[in-house]
């Protein structure tokens, strides 16, 4: 007979910060997720940053107990991190759980805005499941980013929406906030992108798990200190994942999704 585990108690909101060499960004962000949202707790995700970006988050953790750090190996990916902090908000009872860039692209002045939306019942009563911190909806907006960024994230997003039939503007976004829910009910171990086309791919599957996804303008700021971690690797990873759900969605017989789904389940556990 399973033992019984009782639910871990009640957490609140979880902003989720990944970082891989966000040094100088680090103690800016945190203080305005606190400023911004007093109640809600911090978890810095960092793959073993060669500039020390780690030994700085234990510094803040220290010195503020709603501040945590998940330290990782090594530098697997802005997916996997993510992968690792929603596992450890869940077995903690955090929810929701906010996906937040150390850079200062999200402001963390618009947390209420996406925090509020997951609150607001639609005309049947029903909350959202997911919210995404969007740039190409009506008052979305961009500062400062480079031409070449803003036609790929367009571009992909457009892409991911025609083959996947997504009803998302901004598939690729990384500002987002989740109910605890939801997060059980797509299915993580289902998720394999390790870089960007993770947002894609969290995307495709809460939209195939029948969730309520909602998008909220914001403005996205291009980083002043740092660079990009983008590369055309995860560009191609991406864009090899769409293809192929795509396709796969073309060719499957209607009801087979569930099927195939629940086979793909049953691999990775294998
Ligand atoms: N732990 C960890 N963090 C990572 C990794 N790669 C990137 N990060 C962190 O993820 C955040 C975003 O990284 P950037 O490299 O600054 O992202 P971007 O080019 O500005 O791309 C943004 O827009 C994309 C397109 O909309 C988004 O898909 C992407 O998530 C991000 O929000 C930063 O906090 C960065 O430190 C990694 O391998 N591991």
């Amino acid at each position: 007979m399973s033992a019984h585990v009782e639910p871990p108690s009640p957490q609140g909101a979880l902003v989720v910060i990944p970082t891989f060499d966000e040094r100088e960004n680090l103690a800016p962000i945190v203080a305005r997720v606190r400023a911004a949202a007093p109640a809600a707790s911090v978890l810095v995700v960092d793959d073993d940053s060669p500039d020390g970006t780690g030994v700085l988050a234990d510094e803040l953790a220290a010195a503020d107990a709603a501040v945590h750090v998940l330290h990782r190996t090594g530098k697997e990916g802005l997916g996997a991190a993510y992968l690792a902090a929603f596992d450890w908000a869940l077995e903690r009872g955090f929810d929701p759980i906010v996906q937040l860039d150390a850079d200062g692209s999200h402001r963390p002045e618009q947390l209420p805005d996406l925090l509020g939306a997951l609150e607001l019942a639609d005309a049947s009563g029903r909350r959202p499941d997911v919210v995404i911190g969007s740039r190409w909806v009506p008052g979305g907006s961009i500062v400062n980013w480079p031409r070449r960024r803003v036609w790929l994230s367009k571009a992909g997003s457009s892409y991911a929406r025609w083959m996947l039939g997504l009803p998302v503007r901004d598939a690729t976004a990384g500002y987002r906030a989740f109910r605890a829910d939801a997060l059980r009910a797509l299915h993580l171990e289902d998720v394999h992108t390790r870089g960007y086309g993770f947002q894609v791919d969290m995307t495709w599957h809460a939209v195939m798990a029948g969730l309520s996804v909602v998008e909220v303008p914001i403005t996205f700021v291009e980083r002043e200190r740092g660079r990009s971690k983008m590369s055309a690797g995860i560009v191609l990873e991406a864009m090899g994942r769409v293809t192929g759900w795509g396709i796969a969605r073309r060719f499957r017989r209607p009801g087979q999704a569930a099927t195939a789904a629940s086979t793909e389940r049953r691999r990775s556990r294998a």
